[in-house]
This record gives C-alpha cells, structure tokens and sequence, in this order.
C-alpha cells in the first residue's frame, strides 16, 4: 500500500480501515445464517443446543488466553489501565461459566460428556498457539477484540427492534448483545488495539491483520459447525 494511505489508516484506526477491506468475511462471521435463524425465530433448538455445549468448551479455553494477554499488557504495554479493561474480562468468564452450566441445565445438555468437533477443536488450537510470549501484545489484542467484536455484533441482531428471536434464547442473546456491558467492553478493546496498531511496526501490522482473518475464519466454522455442517 502507499505510505501515504497507511499513514492515513493508522490515524483514522486500523481495525475500522480492515472492517472496510475485509467487510464481506466480517459480514459473514457477524450475519451468519445461524444468528439469522435466531433473529427470525426458526433455530432448531437441536442446533442452539450443539452451539451451547461446544461454546461452553471453548469459553473454558478462552481463559487462558485471556490471561495471556493480560500478562502481556502488564509486561508490555504503555498505557497501565489496559490491565483494567482486561481483567473485567477475565473475571467476567468465571460467571460466563456458571451461566453455561445452569443454560445446559435448563435444556437438559450434559455438559460432562461433551465432547469438542473439529471446528472448535482448531479455534481452541489456534487460542493456545496465541498464548506464546513470541506473540506481541499487539496481536493478542487485536485478536481478542476480534472475537468478543463477533459475538458482540451477531447477538446484538437478536435483540434488536423488530427481531422475532424466541423468548427463550433473548437472554442468551442479551449477554453478549447488551451495550452497557458487552457493547463498552469491545469498544474499549477495540480502542486499546487501534492505539497498538498506530505504533506497530509493518511486521507486527501484517501479522495482526493474519490474526483477525484467522478469527474470522474460525468463527465462521464454529456457527457452521454449529449448524450441523462441520
Ligand atoms: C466461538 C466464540 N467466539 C467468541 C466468544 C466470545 O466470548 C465465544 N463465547 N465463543
């Protein structure tokens, strides 16, 4: 690209600039046939379910990630209060766990004997891979943000005006698509990303940009997966 236009992207924000040019993948990770099954009330309850118990293994797997990219904002970071916005994160899964263990309750979904498909098996995979210190602060971020930016967005569409999503899913849709908590916590993510990128160097960017596709691919399976087609 011309070091004038990236210049530019870098000042205006990068993770909007890649919205732009990746928009098609992040249309199709945020407005997946499995949300648009919600939003206009005809999920199989079969597909909500195989989504609920896989998710709830993947939730346990994104702890440690979220704790790696907490070390790596106390090591690297230059702005002390990204520590902050990461920890409410970090502690907030511990009640995400309880949640998915009384929603599969509640549906009748054993939890204990579930066990991880493909898709899920490879993002999980992929988490892991991000937790080596080899990964920059940078990358960790921009990949985190990505993927509570997904589930933001997608469960967002549920709850929204005029959305026909069954009552019984709307608090499911609400915990990720609510503003006050979820919707602040991804634009203060998002914030953080967008000052680490501005001072990256080409390398850092280019893998950043890897990363966040990479996210989007992988959250594309895991609604496929979820769906029934692995
Ligand atoms: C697959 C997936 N992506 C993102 C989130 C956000 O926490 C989640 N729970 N599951």
């Amino acid at each position: 690209m011309e070091e004038k236009a990236k210049a530019e992207e870098k000042k205006t924000g990068m993770i909007e600039a890649w919205l732009r040019k990746h928009r098609y993948l992040y249309d199709g990770a945020t407005r997946h046939p499995f949300i648009l099954s919600i939003h206009d009330g005809t999920i199989s309850i079969d597909s909500f379910k195989t989504w609920l118990a896989q998710d709830y293994l993947f939730v346990r797997a994104l702890v440690p990630f979220a704790a790696s990219v907490l070390i790596k904002a106390w090591k690297e970071s230059d702005e002390s209060g990204d520590v902050e916005v990461i920890l409410r994160g970090v502690a907030s899964l511990e009640d995400e766990i309880s949640w998915f263990k009384r929603e599969a309750n509640k549906w009748g979904v054993p939890l204990s004997d579930v066990v991880p498909q493909r898709p899920n098996v490879k993002y999980c995979g992929f988490l892991e891979s991000l937790i080596s210190p080899e990964v920059k602060y940078t990358v960790a971020i921009t990949a985190f943000w990505a993927i509570e930016a997904v589930y933001h967005e997608s469960f967002a569409l549920c709850i929204e005006e005029g959305s026909k999503t069954p009552p019984e899913l709307k608090e499911t849709c609400a915990r990720w698509g609510n503003e006050a908590f979820h919707g602040n916590y991804c634009k203060s993510l998002q914030k953080i990303a967008n000052r680490r990128l501005q001072k990256a160097s080409d390398e850092e960017l280019k893998k950043a940009e890897v990363v966040l596709l990479s996210v989007l691919e992988h959250e594309l399976d895991f609604w496929n997966m979820s769906r029934g087609n692995v």
